[in-house]
């Protein structure tokens, strides 16, 4: 069977109603998103970078054109079903690391509480260690780094079992050592056949990207494709 992208977007269109009129955020959209690999949605401020990525994550359904997970036609889908594979396969990660997690758990108990999100249960210890986070299991939150959060949050979309890890601008409020731990997992996850999505104009993270959609004004303005990095 030929391998079919995790995302094939087609004609996308997507609107916000304002009090002025209505915005068209993204307009006539088409790329994909492979299986495996790092794809950057790239671009300036206002490019609809996020818009996207929320159009990914079937948080937002766009006004027009064709998402496509996995083969199948999401925008045909009813909310119960969006709902579904939102929680079966999609994590997503916000750019504030505190968006991501609850404050008053424990390290641990976030990472378990990603997981029954996600109807599941989890190795909590393994995934801890893969983010060279073991020794702070009983931690609260505010104990860590916002680095160190950051990583936690991209640790709960492994706890609930998410193929695909949706991020948005994830290393935007690090300083630079901080959003460095955040590439390392980003590099890890990748490493480990997972594919993720990020929106991003951090020009190290772009570096990182396998694949990168340049976006200008809503547009689609290229698709870099640079096979054979380690991302
Ligand atoms: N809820 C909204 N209501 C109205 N307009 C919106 C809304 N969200 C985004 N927009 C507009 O849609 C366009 C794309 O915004 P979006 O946030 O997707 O861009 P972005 O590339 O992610 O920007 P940034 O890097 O600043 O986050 C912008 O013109 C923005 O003003």
């Amino acid at each position: 069977m030929p391998d079919v992208p995790m995302f094939q977007l087609h004609g996308v269109g997507v609107d916000y109603p304002t009090p002025a009129g209505v915005v068209t955020a993204v307009h006539d959209a088409a790329f994909t998103v492979p299986h495996r690999g790092l794809t950057v949605l790239a671009g300036p401020s206002g490019s609809g970078k996020s818009t996207l990525l929320r159009v990914l994550g079937l948080v937002d359904r766009p006004a027009r054109g064709v998402v496509r997970f996995d083969g199948t036609d999401t925008t045909r889908l009813g909310h119960a079903a969006r709902r579904q594979l939102r929680r079966d396969h999609l994590g997503v990660v916000f750019q504030q690391p505190l968006d991501n997690l609850l404050e008053y758990l424990s390290i641990e108990d976030n990472l378990q509480a990603a997981a029954r999100s996600a109807r599941r249960s989890c190795d909590a210890a393994a995934i801890l260690a893969r983010l060279g986070l073991a020794h702070t299991a009983d931690w609260q939150l505010t104990a860590l780094s916002g680095g160190q959060q950051q990583r936690l949050a991209f640790g709960c979309a492994l706890a609930r079992g998410s193929a695909v890890v949706l991020a948005d601008e994830p290393t935007s409020q690090l300083d630079e050592a901080s959003a460095d731990l955040v590439l390392e997992t980003i590099a890890d996850l990748v490493a480990d056949e997972y594919t993720v999505v990020a929106a991003s104009h951090d020009d190290r993270l772009i570096a990182l990207g396998s694949r990168v959609v340049w976006l200008r004004e809503g547009m689609v303005d290229g698709v870099e494709d640079r096979k054979g990095r380690a991302a």
